[in-house]
């Protein structure tokens, strides 16, 4: 069983690789072994391999056919647990710097168990029943052992009853094992009323379901553990965040106005979709610059291409004069081969639109990931960090707290803290409060506002033209893959000069109201 979960993880891993002879050679095993009879397969490893001098006993061939069946059906169990992962877990991961193996041990595997679990037990227990035809190789298993017994003493009924009996315990420790993995993997990480019991989890039945209520647990104990009741769910007051950043920012102040990040003549296509077409634009330290425009016209493109997460076909972007994710090799760009490191050295934060927290890690653990996995950061001085910065937006009494237990604007925060932990150089806002009620806004409109006034560098893909005309230094307007018009928030939002730019900020008005 070992054996073959341990294959079957490998020939998911070989399928979901970009590489097509990985892909098609687990393809073709997948396809072979679930295509032919099992009962097939363990007389053609005891019979026919001996031809090419590859001769096992009884016992070690059915551990060999077992498993190499059980691989190609666990396989595509655990492939379809991995892609049922939402793609933006990656995207988050990538955007802090993890790599693939972190990432798929970190983020992805502990999400796809969820569904893997109950489809993996299934199929264990099919194969432990299955062993039975091991018999015909003449493996001494429960069943052929019983039908021996019987041909000896014709008990039928008691002897078949034992072997069942047997078969039960041996099939109900595979459940009990699936509801303790279960519970480990689960998102309800706190026990809910009603289903507490070892039998309510075994047979799978909850009770009745009652609110959870937070647990006294839920505030950690040290450092300076902070009431609940005493952190109000607006924006704490941060004077000593701000400080933090503020330090944090020292250098961007010393060389501000410095070009920071500069695009020349950027191009991006998907397919025969041209999305970006030549985008000019320089960012300087300390500047915060909102970009604007249309849906499609290639805005979250661009900002993803900053920080590598999207390649660029042709042009090029640099941020502090360093290219994230290329080097120079003989006088022309190459992607890096360590593009993971690259970002992470780069240490640009980006908030998503959807937050992309991730779905298993409570808002501290969130914020601590990258931290401590990625930059090292010892453990207790990466907690102590993400307390202070939780805390800075008004969370201190949800530390830990999943993600689906926070509204959309608390969720947004801790995906704000989850990227000023790294400390970043450049923070990037993909429409940071395009999915909040319009309620929420301003509380994660605050957040940014305080990063701004800390110095920090800011590139925010947004429509909120009250907080650009606020905050911003400048406002770019793309459509069409192009920048159409840019320049300080008064000019271009008060006195457009472009049609197309006059075109869209009626349309925001009118959808918005007055701004
Ligand atoms: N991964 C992708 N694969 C294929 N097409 C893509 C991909 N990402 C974006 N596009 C396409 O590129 C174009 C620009 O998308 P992008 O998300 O950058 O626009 P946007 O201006 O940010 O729009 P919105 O405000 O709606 O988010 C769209 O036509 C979109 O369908």
């Amino acid at each position: 069983m070992a054996i073959g979960l341990f294959l079957g993880l490998a020939l998911a891993l070989m399928r979901l690789s970009g590489m097509w002879p990985l892909s098609a050679t687990s393809w073709f095993y997948i396809w072979f072994m679930r295509g032919t009879p099992q009962l097939l397969q363990l007389v053609f490893i005891f019979d026919a391999l001996p031809l090419i001098g590859l001769r096992f006993d009884t016992f070690t061939t059915a551990v060999i056919g077992f498993a190499l069946n059980e691989a190609a059906f666990s396989g595509e169990i655990i492939r379809g647990g991995i892609i049922s992962v939402d793609r933006n877990q990656s995207i988050a991961a990538k955007s802090l710097g993890m790599g693939p193996t972190l990432t798929l041990r970190r983020i992805i595997m502990p999400q796809a168990l969820r569904p893997i679990l109950p489809a993996m037990t299934n199929d264990t227990i099919s194969m432990l029943k299955l062993t039975s035809i091991a018999s015909v190789i003449f493996v001494n298993e429960l069943t052929f052992r019983a039908q021996q017994i019987v041909g000896q003493n014709f008990k039928f009924f008691t002897v078949f009853a034992a072997a069942a009996v047997i078969y039960l315990v041996m099939t109900s420790v595979i459940s009990i094992v699936q509801a303790i993995l279960e519970r480990r993997f689960s998102l309800e990480k706190q026990p809910l009323p009603g289903s507490a019991t070892a039998m309510g989890r075994f047979f799978g039945f909850r009770g009745i379901e009652k609110p959870v209520a937070a647990p006294a647990s839920y505030i950690p104990a040290s450092p300076p553990p902070p009431d609940p009741d005493a952190v109000p769910e607006r924006v704490a007051d941060t004077s000593d965040w701000i400080e933090l950043l503020a330090e944090q920012q020292r250098e961007t102040r010393e060389h501000k106005d410095e070009p920071f990040v500069v695009c020349t003549d950027v191009h991006k296509s998907y397919g025969p979709n041209h999305v970006l077409r030549g985008i000019d634009m320089t960012v300087k330290r300390g500047e915060v610059v909102t970009i604007m425009g249309p849906s499609g016209s290639g805005k979250s493109t661009l900002l993803r291409m900053v920080n590598h997460l999207e390649a660029i076909d042709d042009g090029e972007i640099t941020v502090d004069g360093k290219y994230v994710g290329y080097e120079v090799v003989k006088g022309k760009l190459k992607p890096s081969r360590d593009l993971s490191r690259a970002r992470a050295e780069a240490r640009i934060g980006m908030v998503f639109q959807h937050f992309n927290l991730f779905h298993h890690f409570s808002a501290l653990e969130n914020v601590v990931e990258a931290p401590i996995r990625v930059y090292g950061v010892s453990k207790q001085q990466a907690h102590e960090a993400a307390r202070r910065l939780l805390i800075g937006v008004g969370l201190g009494g949800h530390l830990d707290h999943l993600p689906h237990r926070l509204s959309g604007g608390q969720q947004q925060r801790v995906a704000i803290s989850r990227a000023l932990a790294i400390s970043p150089k450049l923070m990037l806002f993909d429409e940071p409060t395009s999915a909040l009620d319009p309620e929420l806004v301003s509380e994660v409109l605050s957040v940014i506002r305080r990063l701004a006034e800390a110095g920090m560098t800011l590139i925010v893909v947004t429509h909120e033209v009250r907080f650009a005309k606020e905050v911003a230094d400048r406002v770019i307007f793309m459509d069409e893959g192009r920048i159409v018009e840019e320049g300080p928030p008064a000019q271009v939002l008060g006195n457009p000069k472009e049609a197309r730019t006059r075109r869209f900020l009626q349309l925001v008005e009118r959808e918005e109201g007055t701004f």
